[in-house]
């Protein structure tokens, strides 16, 4: 990372260098070959897709299946990752603000990730421990892409916002404080269209296209600037046709950068 640098202006370098805003998702299942093949899937995943890759998003729960030795391939993954794309670790995690120091520590600092996805529900207090850090980022469960969104992020309150709308006022309040961290949202592609004009500005980790049918329609119409990524895992790793890892990807960065042009 450069010296100085924020999280989001980084980024922002990855989409311009690339011209693309895909995230490329990193959710191994082991097939036949068993665990220790994953090792060799995820150098392929990797090497054929980091030069379209605007970001990579391993989920954390993939690697927790696989027990220790999952995790240590999450650890070695991290070691073999190419500096130049950042990787948004998908934790979603949330607990009271002193437990929450200690996965910011191990995120952050040991294992060296740029962004990890945070849920909101316990409030302020619960992400500020992620919020202190120079050159990184968070992005705060916004609106969700599976239909339990519904449940309480999409919920209207007696003054006409949204839930979601509560989430997007820590963001804000952490810009108002001039924190280190840069904050932006999940939203589901799946869910995006009557949200994104509620948050016009921040940027937006993106999950839904491919395999969840999210249709990028949403984003087309919303003439969106932010540095925006757009998550796409099974559709690169699983997607079931004869195409390449590379193949797909330049396929989902090419139809991502339409609906952006
Ligand atoms: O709202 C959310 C938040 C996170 N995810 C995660 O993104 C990927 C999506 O995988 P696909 O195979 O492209 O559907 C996965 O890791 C989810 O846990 C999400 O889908 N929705």
């Amino acid at each position: 990372m450069l010296r100085g640098m924020r999280y989001t202006e980084r980024l922002q370098g990855r989409i311009e260098a690339t011209g693309s805003r895909l995230c490329v998702g990193i959710d191994p299942r082991p097939g036949d070959g068993g665990i220790e093949a994953v090792p060799d899937f995820l150098r392929r995943l990797v090497d054929e897709t980091w030069e379209k890759a605007a970001a990579f998003k391993p989920n954390i729960a993939y690697f927790e299946a696989m027990g220790l030795r999952g995790i240590e391939m999450l650890g070695e993954l991290m070691t073999a990752m190419p500096k130049e794309v950042p990787v948004i670790l998908d934790a979603k995690r949330s607990d009271i603000g002193e437990t929450q120091q200690y996965y910011a520590q191990g995120y952050f600092d040991h294992w060296g990730v740029d962004a990890v996805t945070l849920n909101p529900f316990l409030g302020y207090d619960s992400i500020e421990p992620f919020l202190g850090w120079e050159g990184k980022g968070v992005y705060l469960l916004a609106v969700t892409s599976n239909p339990g969104s519904a449940d309480f992020q999409r919920q209207e309150l007696a003054d006409g916002r949204s839930v979601f709308e509560l989430v997007a006022a820590l963001g804000e309040r952490s810009r108002s404080e001039g924190r280190a961290t840069d904050v932006g949202y999940v939203v589901g592609l799946t869910q995006a269209a009557d949200v994104l004009a509620k948050i016009p500005e921040a940027p937006l980790l993106v999950p839904g296209l491919g395999a969840q049918g999210g249709d990028l329609a949403s984003l087309a119409a919303a003439k969106r600037m932010a540095p925006d990524v757009i998550n796409v895992s099974r559709g690169i790793s699983y997607a079931g046709d004869a195409r390449s890892f590379a193949q797909r990807a330049q396929d989902w960065a090419d139809k991502i950068a339409e609906a952006y042009a």
